[in-house]
């Protein structure tokens, strides 16, 4: 065990040695692995993180973030909620009052909480828990899924794309895809089984909410479901683990970005972590048992020309606990061309706001870069 654990503080230092002779192109010029940051928190007795791990302020010099990273930050208490169950089963004026609520919700924040959205509290638990598991599996377990083409349907890694970064996040993920056709790693025993029914759900949830929000935007309950090609959208499932980090003040999660898809849902442990930058504040969401998180993503913004803009946030680490949240990642399909919606532009005599891109070059472009605010959305504006 010590002689492990010797070997991987070893591969530990050699590798920040490799990142600092090369900077950061280590993918090519140094071909071992990124050991995971579980392993790297594990170490006995670790009080420092590899200076891999560190970032300055100045990583974050560029925009109203780094103004707001100077302000205090806010615990959130009126994010607003959406009452999933008045959208499917409530009168048509319960109905009407909610697509009105889920509209201010998309336009002033981005960001929203959905209560009674049926999907069961046990399985968000299983859910969790099974995504512990899986870490918790040995690393060449996991790494038989380490990311070797960024679409692969099951990717397991550190970080973002550690290929393209300076700097790296204190975190390890797992990515499946799980629509149009599901996948699942064979481990954890019952992994395949609770991702199939969490998919299922959310997916059922996010096409109500989806109906909701093109209803919001003045057009049919399909429109935007139809325009995305929702039937055949392309779902990921993204499980993030951020264990604790002894020097959270220098270590970052995740970096401010937006997310590729069309909306995502977040589920949390009770750990807090998530930031979103609104009114140009960092604030604190704080995870609400039960609670499902969603937040608009960049093809909303494309698709509703604008209207509904992604949303900035990163994930924080501390120095306590693991950190588990899981984002469902709710796509058009992949060969869906992406674009302004034309009802929206004719409604309103509009000029299109964005370039068309199909979303598998978009997914592609966004998974193979920097994580970094909203570059790849920005690519595509026209105005
Ligand atoms: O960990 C979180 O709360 C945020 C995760 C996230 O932003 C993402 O997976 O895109
Ligand atoms: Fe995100």
């Amino acid at each position: 065990m010590w002689i492990r654990k010797e070997g991987l503080l070893t591969v530990i230092y050699i590798f920040d040695i490799c990142i600092k002779r090369t900077g950061y192109s280590i993918g090519t010029l140094c071909p071992m692995a990124l050991p995971s940051v579980k392993a790297i928190a594990e170490t006995p007795n670790l009080a420092s993180i590899p200076s891999s791990y560190i970032f300055t302020t100045s990583d974050d010099s560029d925009d109203v973030a780094a103004a707001a990273d100077a302000a205090p930050h806010r615990v959130e208490v009126s994010i607003p909620t959406i009452d999933f169950s008045l959208l499917t089963t409530g009168t048509s004026h319960q109905r009407s009052k909610v697509v009105n609520e889920l509209g201010k919700a998309c336009h002033d924040w981005g960001f929203f909480m959905v209560i009674n959205h049926g999907v069961g509290e046990g399985l968000m638990k299983e859910m969790v828990e099974i995504c512990r598991e899986f870490f918790d599996l040995k690393e060449e377990e996991k790494r038989e899924y380490e990311t070797k083409h960024v679409l692969d349907p099951i990717r397991y890694g550190t970080s973002f794309n550690p290929k393209m970064e300076e700097v790296f996040f204190w975190r390890d993920y797992l990515k499946v895809l799980v629509h149009p056709k599901f996948h699942s790693p064979p481990k954890p025993t019952r992994f395949r089984e609770i991702l199939e029914e969490y998919s299922k759900r959310i997916r059922e949830m996010a096409r109500e909410l989806v109906r909701g929000i093109s209803e919001s935007l003045g057009l049919e309950a399909y429109n935007l479901e139809k325009a995305a090609e929702l039937e055949s959208s392309s779902t990921l499932f993204a499980a993030n683990l951020y264990p604790p980090c002894p020097q959270p003040q220098f270590a970052r999660g995740l970096p401010p970005h937006s997310d590729q898809c069309l909306l995502t849902v977040l589920l949390q442990n009770h750990v807090s972590g998530l930031q979103i930058l609104h009114d140009h504040q960092w604030l604190t969401v704080n995870p609400v048992p039960n609670a499902l998180l969603v937040n608009t993503a960049d093809q909303l913004e494309i698709m509703s020309n604008g209207k509904y803009k992604s949303v900035l946030h990163r994930a924080m680490v501390n120095d306590k606990a693991t950190r588990i949240s899981i984002a469902m990642a709710i796509g058009p399909s992949s060969q869906t061309l992406v674009a302004p919606l034309p009802e929206l532009l004719h409604k309103h005599n509009n000029p299109p706001l964005f370039k068309t891109i199909k979303y598998k070059d978009y997914m592609e472009m966004l998974q193979s870069n920097k994580l970094e605010r909203k570059s790849c959305l920005d690519r595509l504006r026209l105005l």
